[in-house]
C-alpha cells in the first residue's frame, strides 16, 4: 500500500490496527497516529516505530488517508477542528467510531467526503481481525480498494451495501471478542470448581476455542454439524449442551446482540444531535 496513512487517535483500536498493518509489511514511516499528549505517543512511537504528532491537522497535511479513531463522544469537536484542513486535502477519511453514521462525520468534516464507515475488533492487533465496511457515494472504486487492503492487513472485511446493517456488524463481530473472553472466564472458572488448576484450565479453554474456530474455518461442514459430531449420544457434550439450550442460551445471545445493536442505534442518535 503506498498510502501516507494518519490515525486520528492512539489507543486500543488505532494501535490494534497499525500493529497489523506492519506486520502485513507497510512501512511504519507511511504511518502517523495522533494523540492530546506526548505521554500517550512516546510508547506507541517506541513500539511501533511510527510517526506521531500531538497536533491533529499538521498530522494529516500529507496523508491520503486518515483514520478516525477516537471515541465517539469527542468526534464532534475533532472533526470539526480538522474541517478546513480535509476540505483542502480530502483524503479518504475511515472512521471506526461506534455508532455515529457517515452523513453525521461528513457534515462535521464539512461535506462532500469520501468516507468510508468500518467497524473493526480488536483481534485485528494479531492479524485475525474481522471489519464490516460502508462507504458512502463520494468514494472511488480505487478508495474501496485501499479501504479494504487496510483493513485486511489487520484480517477479513465484509462489505455492506446498507450503512445500517454496520449495528448488525458490530453485534456478530466488533464488540463480540468481549462474548468469547466472557466465555473463557466462564469456563475457568467452571473448571477450577472441578479441580484444575487456573492456569491450565485456561489454556486448555482457549486452545479448544482456537480449535474450534479453525475446525469451523477449514471445514465444509456447519457449525451444527460439527457440533453434533462432538455429541456421542448418551455421552458427555450431549448432557452439556443439553444443560446450556434448556437454560436459553441462544436466548441470551439474541437478547444481547440485539441489545447490542441498539446501543449502536441510540449512540447514533445521542451523537449526531449533540
Ligand atoms: N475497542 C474496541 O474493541 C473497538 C472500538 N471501536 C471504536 O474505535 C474508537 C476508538 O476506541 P478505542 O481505541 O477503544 O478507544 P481508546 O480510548 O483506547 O483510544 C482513543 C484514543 O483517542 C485519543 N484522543 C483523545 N482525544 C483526542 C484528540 N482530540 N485528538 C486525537 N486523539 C485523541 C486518546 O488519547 C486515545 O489514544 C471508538 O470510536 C470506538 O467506538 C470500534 C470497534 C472496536
Ligand atoms: O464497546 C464499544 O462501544 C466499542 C465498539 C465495538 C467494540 N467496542
Amino acid at each position: 500500500m503506498a498510502s501516507k496513512i494518519t490515525f486520528i487517535g492512539a489507543g486500543n483500536m488505532a494501535s490494534a490496527i497499525i500493529g497489523g498493518l506492519i506486520d502485513s509489511g507497510v512501512a511504519p514511516t507511511d504511518l502517523t497516529a495522533t494523540a492530546p499528549k506526548n505521554s500517550e505517543l512516546a510508547p506507541v512511537k517506541e513500539r511501533l516505530g511510527i510517526n506521531t504528532h500531538t497536533d491533529n491537522n499538521a498530522a494529516i497535511s500529507s496523508a491520503d488517508v486518515v483514520v478516525l479513531a477516537v471515541k465517539p463522544q469527542i468526534m464532534r469537536a475533532v472533526c470539526e477542528d480538522l474541517r478546513d484542513t480535509v476540505q483542502q486535502q480530502r483524503p479518504l477519511v475511515i472512521s471506526i467510531a461506534a455508532g455515529l453514521d457517515a452523513a453525521t462525520i461528513d457534515q462535521w468534516l464539512g461535506g462532500n467526503n469520501a468516507l468510508v464507515r468500518c467497524m473493526p475488533n480488536t483481534p485485528s492487533l494479531v492479524g485475525y481481525g474481522a471489519s464490516g465496511l460502508y462507504a458512502n457515494a463520494a468514494v472511488s472504486d480505487a478508495q474501496r480498494d485501499i479501504a479494504t487492503q487496510l483493513m485486511e492487513a489487520a484480517g477479513i472485511v465484509e462489505w455492506v451495501e446498507e450503512e445500517s446493517l454496520l449495528d448488525a456488524v458490530t453485534a456478530v463481530s466488533g464488540s463480540a471478542p468481549a462474548y468469547f473472553f466472557l466465555m473463557f472466564e466462564a469456563m475457568e472458572e467452571a473448571a477450577v470448581k472441578l479441580g484444575l488448576p487456573a492456569d491450565t484450565a485456561r489454556r486448555l479453554a482457549i486452545q479448544t476455542a482456537l480449535g474450534a474456530a479453525t475446525m469451523a474455518l477449514r471445514s465444509d461442514k456447519d457449525p451444527a454439524t460439527l457440533k453434533q459430531n462432538v455429541m456421542s449420544p448418551g455421552g458427555t457434550t450431549e448432557r452439556a449442551i443439553q444443560h446450556m439450550e434448556e437454560a436459553q442460551l441462544r436466548t441470551i445471545i439474541d437478547d444481547a446482540m440485539k441489545a447490542c445493536a441498539k446501543r449502536a442505534q441510540e449512540m447514533a442518535h445521542e451523537l449526531s444531535n449533540s
